[in-house]
C-alpha cells in the first residue's frame, strides 16, 4: 500500500542513485575530454582544422537515433552534444595555438 512508504527513505533512495549516476557522468566526461584532447594535439601537430562538421552531423543523427530509442527528448540529446563540442573546440583551438 502506498500509505506505508517511507517517502523520506524513498527519497533518499532515489537520490543515491541519482548521485551515483552524476558521479558516473564526470567518469565519462573526463574520458571523452581525455580522448578528445588528444584528437586536439593530433589535428595541431597535422594542420588539420578543430572542428570537422560532417562528423558532427553523423554523430547528432546517431544521437538523435539512440535517444528517441532510449525515450530521452533527441533535442536535448543534440544540445548535450553540441554544448560538449563547443568546448571540444575551444581545447583543439587552444592546442592549435600552442596553449596545451
Ligand atoms: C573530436 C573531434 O573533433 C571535434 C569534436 C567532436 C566531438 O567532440 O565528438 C567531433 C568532431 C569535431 O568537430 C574529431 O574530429 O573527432
Amino acid at each position: 500500500m502506498s500509505d506505508s512508504i517511507d517517502p523520506v527513505a524513498a527519497l533518499g533512495r532515489l537520490r543515491g542513485t541519482i548521485d551515483n549516476i552524476d558521479a558516473a557522468l564526470i567518469f565519462m566526461l573526463a574520458e571523452r575530454f581525455r580522448a578528445t584532447k588528444q584528437v586536439g594535439v593530433l589535428k595541431a601537430e597535422h594542420g588539420m582544422p578543430p572542428s570537422d562538421p560532417a562528423r558532427e552531423e553523423h554523430q547528432i543523427a546517431r544521437l538523435r537515433r539512440l535517444a528517441e530509442e532510449a525515450d530521452l527528448d533527441p533535442e536535448f540529446a543534440e544540445k548535450w552534444f553540441n554544448f560538449v563540442v563547443a568546448e571540444v573546440i575551444r581545447h583543439h583551438e587552444a592546442a592549435a595555438n600552442g596553449e596545451h
